[in-house]
């Protein structure tokens, strides 16, 4: 099993807009790696571009995509469904069987029976990294993820990531605090701004990508 990624002077545009040009890098076995960068440099927009939801303008991407599991800033909760219904339906999309473990590691035990609907954004946010866990994926994408966690929350994810590393995993993950998460690498996305870059507001140069 492949769970290497490799990237090669890969350059994203925003709608016709360059965010960042020629970044490289490599990540091997149990390497975690924080995106670091302003606002608007461009963090999520690779987190979604290694997902294979966003395209690369140049360069290339090596990776076994079975491996990726992308958390992004929306938590892919179903609101009718109660936490467990919700994990049970993605346990059977990635034939994972951990659930009972996944839900006490991410303390969401006594939630069980809660709807999506009624979880605070705190709670939706562990469910939304639970769903990833569950996955069994050897590639973890998380954008911002302890957004919303207090203190006791990020740390346990933060614990969470370092065994999955430590288990031979990679993390690629953004964020503005420190999350306190050992052995880690930093990349900056505002080292591949462009030259002459200026931010600018794409809606007024027309459209969305
Ligand atoms: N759908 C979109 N259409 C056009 N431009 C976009 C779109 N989404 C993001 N952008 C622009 O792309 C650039 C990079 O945005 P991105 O969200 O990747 O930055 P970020 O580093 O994750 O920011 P933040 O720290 O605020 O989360 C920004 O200038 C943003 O305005």
């Amino acid at each position: 099993m492949n769970m290497s990624l490799s990237v090669q002077n890969i350059s994203c545009l925003r709608a016709g807009r360059a965010i960042f040009e020629n970044l490289s890098f490599d990540l091997k076995k149990g390497d975690c790696l924080v995106l670091r960068g302003p606002n608007g440099s461009g963090k999520t927009t690779l987190l979604k571009t290694l997902a294979g939801i966003l395209p690369s303008a140049t360069g290339e991407i090596h990776c076994d995509p079975a491996q990726i599991s992308y958390a992004g800033h929306l938590d892919a909760i179903k609101a009718q469904l109660t936490v467990r219904e919700n994990l049970t339906f993605w346990a059977g999309i990635y034939d994972a069987g951990n659930l009972d473990r996944v839900l006490s590691e991410f303390d969401l035990t006594t939630l069980a029976d809660r709807y999506g609907q009624t979880l605070s954004a705190g709670q939706r946010r562990r469910l939304g990294l639970a769903r990833m866990i569950l996955t069994e994926c050897q590639i973890w994408l998380l954008d911002e993820p302890t957004n919303s966690l207090d203190a006791e929350h990020a740390a346990i994810f933060a614990k969470a990531v370092n065994k999955h590393c430590s288990n031979g995993g990679v993390a690629v993950l953004s964020s503005h605090i420190d999350l306190h998460i050992p052995n880690t690498q930093t990349l900056d996305l505002s080292d591949f701004a462009p030259t002459g870059a200026t931010e600018t507001d794409p809606f007024l140069q027309g459209g969305f990508s």
